[in-house]
């Protein structure tokens, strides 16, 4: 008996839906194992439909193409390593979350996912069966253990399939991006290690889905969790792995060891990736956005330029006559150092010409929110002209505050496609900047060094819809908003919690109210990446009518 393993790990990106595609990868990935004399190829939970699929799972003509995809993508890989892919099975009125594996277009086991995840962002329960616990099964010299994903996020699946004779753990992940999610993988994987005494290789997807990030980060742990190999980040790759049988059992030996990024890096990789990705994976190559000469719409388009190159990014400046010239200049000094196209759109002819058509109806009112909105409303509509008519998305620009409170206009600096910091507080806006003014990595595509103007990031924000207006006129400092919100969104914690805090009272009760009166706001929203634990979206599925407000 051979005393060698080798295992391919295949840190890939699938795309939902694309049946064809995602076979054709897996296939190319499968000669590359077996050029390396590899044993078995490990690909991600779900490899086949992408993940998550949704209800898209749901369909029966769906679930049918991808096991028939998953049995041609076999045949092909005849005479060479073992193949493991996720991809759905559906059993009479069963549907499964499964890891097919495959010898010679044969199969070998087909591993059903026993614990579904259904918090955060996940309803497995909805979609899936529970399978039984699947027992090991042979991989040339070695027996393989297969909790999927979740499986092996408690102890009971990695130890029954150690005590049914697993000799190493092979975990197929579809496991997304949230802030130092990797920490949290690395704790879950070493309980499993410790407790089966097995050595274990986490393989994970990388992309992008929807508001989705799946960062790869891919590692392999011996027993007592020590790490042998880790993979980098949002980066799709193979690697190798080599095991070899000691008195103890199989270890893995020494591999690639990628630093992991702090967490500032990860967040911009991240927003970075998960706007080239939805792009790229609808079908768009380009992007508009309002460059203001504020520190959002900055971010978003150093953010753009770095997803599609700066020669893709095309900025507008939209002024009225509350547009200060400060702004004017932020804004050109701001795409010229990014290098990107920047036009300028005047909106006061067109605000005069829509107070004009209205002007019989408002005869007699004052003057309100009413004309600042339709200021935002025309940007908006400028810019999804000039989308229409040269096909780049427009992204949005709110940041996480400004969404969790509803402050932006509906159809109007909230119209566009995409936005690329959704999910990131305005107190990490910043930051974020200052971020990238100092570092520059081989995944961006646009400049280096300072890119972001200083002033634009010192300057106090600013809406510019009335003069003099200044964003603290109608919010509490971010700094108190932003400890506000994490509070009641990321920590679900009670308005006595918070004032417990030493947060003034009235000050969180308006935030709550402004909080739960925006949700038919965010509904409305235009998508964006999930980099915290608790994104808009599907992690907090709130009512749109919803009367219970917390007692102080
Ligand atoms: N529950 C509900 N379900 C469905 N629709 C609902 C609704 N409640 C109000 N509405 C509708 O929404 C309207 C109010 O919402 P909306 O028109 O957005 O207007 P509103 O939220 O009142 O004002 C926009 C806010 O965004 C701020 N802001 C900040 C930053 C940038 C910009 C910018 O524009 O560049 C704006 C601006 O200063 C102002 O405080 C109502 O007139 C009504 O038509
Ligand atoms: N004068 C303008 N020209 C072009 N786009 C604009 C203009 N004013 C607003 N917008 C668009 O509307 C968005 C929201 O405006 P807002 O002024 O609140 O944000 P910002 O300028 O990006 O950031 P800040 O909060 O720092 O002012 C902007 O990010 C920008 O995309
Ligand atoms: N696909 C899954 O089972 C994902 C849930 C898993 N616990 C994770 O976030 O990594």
């Amino acid at each position: 008996m051979t005393n060698r393993f080798r295992l391919t790990i295949g840190q890939l990106n699938a795309t939902v839906g694309d049946l064809q595609g995602n076979a054709g990868k897996a296939r190319q990935a499968w000669e590359a194992a077996k050029a390396a004399g590899a044993d078995m190829l490990a690909l991600p939970e779900m490899f086949i439909t992408g993940y998550q699929t949704q209800d898209l799972v749901l369909k029966p003509a769906f679930t049918r193409q991808a096991e028939e995809a998953i049995a041609e993508l076999a045949a092909l890989c005849a005479q060479g390593p073992t193949l493991g892919i996720g991809g759905p099975w559906r059993d009479g009125d069963r549907l499964y979350n499964a890891y097919w594996v495959f010898k010679d277009g044969a199969p070998v086991a087909r591993v059903l996912k026993h614990r579904l995840p259904h918090k955060q962002l996940f309803d497995e329960l909805r979609l899936f069966d529970s399978g039984p616990i699947s027992g090991p099964y042979p991989v040339g010299a070695a027996r393989i253990g297969s909790p999927v994903c979740e499986d092996a996020w408690s102890a009971d699946v990695a130890e029954t399939l150690a005590e049914t004779g697993a000799e190493i753990l092979v975990v197929p992940n579809g496991s997304p991006y949230h802030r130092n999610k990797l920490d949290l993988r690395m704790g879950h994987m070493v309980g499993r290690v410790v407790e089966t005494g097995l050595p274990l290789v986490y393989v994970n997807m990388v992309g992008g889905q929807d508001d989705q990030l799946y960062d790869g980060a891919s590692f392999v742990l011996n027993p007592g969790g020590h790490k042998a190999v880790q993979l980098p980040p949002f980066q799709e790759m193979l690697a190798h792995v080599d095991f070899t049988l000691t008195d103890g059992g199989w270890r893995a030996e020494p591999g690639l060891m990628a630093p992991q990024p702090d967490e500032w890096e990860q967040d911009y990789q991240a927003m970075m990736l998960g706007l080239r990705e939805y792009l790229r994976k609808s079908g768009f190559s380009k992007v508009v956005l309002g460059l203001s000469g504020g520190v959002d719409s900055a971010l978003v388009a150093a953010i753009a330029a770095d997803a599609v190159g700066p020669e893709n990014v095309h900025c507008v400046m939209l002024p009225s006559e509350y547009t200060s010239r400060v702004s004017l200049e932020d804004a050109a000094d701001c795409a010229a150092r990014l290098g990107v196209r920047l036009d300028t759109v005047h909106i006061e002819g067109a605000r005069d010409a829509v107070g004009g058509a209205l002007a019989h109806l408002m005869a007699g009112t004052r003057p309100d929110i009413t004309e600042e909105n339709v200021q935002s409303r025309l940007r908006g509509l400028m810019l999804m002209a000039i989308s229409n008519k040269f096909g780049g998305m427009l992204l949005t620009t709110g940041n996480k505050s400004e969404v969790g409170v509803g402050y932006a206009t509906i159809y109007g600096d909230m119209a566009g496609g995409y936005n690329p910091i959704k999910d990131l507080y305005k107190t990490r806006v910043f930051q974020t900047c200052r971020w990238r003014n100092g570092n520059h990595r081989d995944w961006m595509m646009g400049r280096a060094g300072e890119v972001i103007p200083p002033r634009i990031i010192a300057k106090p924000p600013s809406a510019e819809l009335r003069p003099d207006q200044k964003d603290e006129d109608s919010l509490p400092p971010y700094e108190v908003l932003d400890a506000i919100l994490e509070g009641l969104v990321e920590q679900d914690l009670s308005l006595r919690d918070l004032v417990d805090r030493g947060f003034d009272a009235d000050t969180v009760r308006t935030v709550e109210k402004l909080l739960y009166g925006s949700e038919w706001k965010r509904y409305q929203a235009a998508p964006g990446p999930r980099i915290s634990t608790r994104a808009f979206w599907l992690d907090r599925r709130y009512p749109l009518v919803n009367r219970w407000r917390d007692r102080p």
